[in-house]
């Protein structure tokens, strides 16, 4: 997770708020003070804090007449309003077509982290299973090319380049017809980087792009110089059609947010965000759930895109919806249920504290390197491994665990299939995945305070569901800490109730993850099996 400084510095501010039961003036004052300070020392440009700040105070005084809790939910989401419109320029990004040769020229200075971005763009792609090719036409920095080619080579990925040619334009236009006529889906081209902005470097690019005619233009930049990069942003901006930015170093570094905010200045979509040195450390960027995460507060939106995205059949979060109302389950479900739930951050800990049993984050990895280790008709659930004690052995082994864990894991499993045996032959896994039953959910939520939304709400559980939620009180309970969860209750694309009717509803969006993937299900489903949340995207 990258700026964990500046997001413990925000939600620090905004958890004050939970503890106050008095919110006057000068509460209010103290945290927008705090806020304005973290921005600040995150090195985001004064004008946009003071601007951020303003729109907050103005959101907050517009009603001044709120009651104590609606106050503090409309300092939250204000709050989180301004942090998502301060990174998103809302300029869409170029989007790929599946099929057709994406040709995707990337450019940056030196030492941004080009050709390491590129690695992790061609990983993240190919791992969904789109066709990638990469073209060396950085004929400036010796090593370029063998930098890339060794990447290539790690991924399986074909190449293109030459150790002799000199003419970066010429290698550029070979790579991508010879890799256009082989029909790869996404063809990337590797540009040179000077040390700073120079004429050559912006009429070398501008030759490659009138040779090849990319489809977009990815400006990969470097976030440790803070707001600074503005210039060099603009830079680049004018010199070639930049559709899409990639920001590196993210990870850990105090400046990420003045780089950021700045880049979103430019209306230049920022569309990945590199968090270290590896293949897998890429995020893709969408603000509202990047300021979701970056407060805490989970992220149910780019877990969804991902369970969209998954390439491996087995792991179609649709057909896994399916097997279940079938009362079928598992231990790759297992495995996908259990990448949900640590995926859900924080909000994993809230649903794990409403159900005892349920391992801890530790012993849930401990449990996925374990299904590493199984064979896919293990996985299936084709063979037993139960009673397979060479298997057993073989699997602890394989997965640096003892032989009792993966007996427990085997039993938590099993476990869980006979609840789904069950519930799946009553009929309420159909209702669980009901649309409009979520969308019914999603209104009650509106009003987490209001009796009548309560009992109505109580009223839609099952008894055995409500006896463990600790009956009406208790659901009323937790209604009224969700209602008061920032993020939950409103604002910044996050909130529940249309978090929920989004999923619900199967339509655009975040939702249509197979029409199956609504809150009342992932919420049941939570209940009656002792885990925290929706199932999980592709297995790594
Ligand atoms: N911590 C961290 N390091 C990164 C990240 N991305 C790249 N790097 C490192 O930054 C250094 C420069 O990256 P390169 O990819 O070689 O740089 P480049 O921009 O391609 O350089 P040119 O090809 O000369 O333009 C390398 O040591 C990378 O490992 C990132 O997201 N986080």
């Amino acid at each position: 997770m990258v700026l964990q400084e500046l997001g413990g510095k925000l939600s620090a501010a905004l958890r004050k708020l939970q503890s106050t039961t008095v919110v006057d003036e000068e509460v209010v004052k103290a945290i927008i003070t705090e806020i304005t300070r973290a921005l600040l020392e995150s090195d985001v440009n004064i004008k946009v804090v003071m601007e951020l700040k303003k729109n907050v105070e103005a959101k907050i005084n517009r009603s001044e007449d709120a009651s104590g809790a609606s106050k503090k939910r409309l300092i939250q989401q204000a709050v989180m309003e301004e942090l998502v419109a301060m990174l998103d320029p809302k300029t869409p990004p170029y989007q790929m077509k599946k099929g057709a040769s994406n040709v995707i020229m990337f450019v940056g200075l030196q030492g941004s982290g080009k050709t390491t971005t590129i690695a992790k763009f061609a990983h993240y792609y190919q791992r969904k299973g789109w066709r990638v090719a990469m073209v060396c036409a950085d004929t400036f920095r010796a090593g370029a090319f063998d930098q890339l080619k060794q990447n290539a080579t790690k991924l399986r990925v074909p190449f293109y380049g030459s150790y002799t040619e000199a003419d970066p334009v010429r290698i550029a236009e070979e790579g991508v017809e010879q890799f256009r006529k082989d029909r790869f889906e996404v063809i990337i081209v590797d540009t040179s980087g000077r040390h700073k902005q120079e004429d050559a470097l912006f009429e070398e690019m501008r030759e490659i792009q009138a040779a090849v005619q990319p489809d977009n233009c990815v400006f990969v930049m470097d976030a440790t110089q803070g707001q600074a990069v503005a210039d060099q942003a603009r830079a680049f901006h004018e010199a070639v059609p930049v559709g899409s930015v990639v920001i590196t170093k993210l990870d850990g570094h105090a400046k990420g947010g003045g780089a950021m905010s700045a880049v979103a200045a430019t209306k230049s979509p920022i569309t990945f965000l590199g968090s270290g040195e590896h293949f897998d450390d890429l995020e893709p960027f969408v603000a509202s759930s990047f300021v979701s995460k970056m407060l805490g507060f989970g992220d149910f939106g780019s877990l969804l895109r991902e369970l969209q995205d998954t390439n491996d059949p087995g792991m179609d979060p649709k057909k896994m919806m399916d097997r279940m109302t079938k009362g079928q389950f598992t231990l790759r479900d297992f495995y996908q249920q259990i990448q949900g739930v640590l995926k859900l951050g924080p909000l994993n800990k809230m649903m794990g504290g409403m159900m005892p049993g349920i391992p801890d984050t530790a012993q849930q990895k401990r449990f996925l390197y374990m299904m590493d280790s199984m064979r896919d008709d293990e996985l299936d659930g084709k063979v037993d491994i139960a009673g397979n004690e060479k298997r057993v052995t073989r699997i602890a082994r394989g997965s640096g665990t003892r032989v009792e864990e993966v007996q427990l894991l085997l039993r938590q499993h099993k476990a869980r299939e006979k609840v789904v045996a069950q519930m799946g032959k009553s009929g309420m896994m159909n209702a669980a995945t009901d649309p409009a039953m979520a969308a019914k959910m999603a209104q009650l939520m509106q009003n987490p305070n209001s009796r009548a939304s309560q009992a109505a709400m109580s009223k839609m559980m099952s008894p055995q569901m409500l006896k463990q939620m600790g009956g009406r009180d208790g659901v009323a309970k937790r209604m009224r800490e969700m209602g008061g969860m920032p993020g939950m209750a409103g604002g910044g694309g996050m909130d529940m109730a249309s978090m929920m009717q989004a999923m619900g509803g199967g339509g655009a969006g975040a939702g249509g993850a197979g029409g199956g993937m609504d809150m009342a299900s992932i919420m049941k489903m939570a209940q009656q099996m002792g885990m925290g949340g929706p199932p999980g995207g592709g297995r790594r």
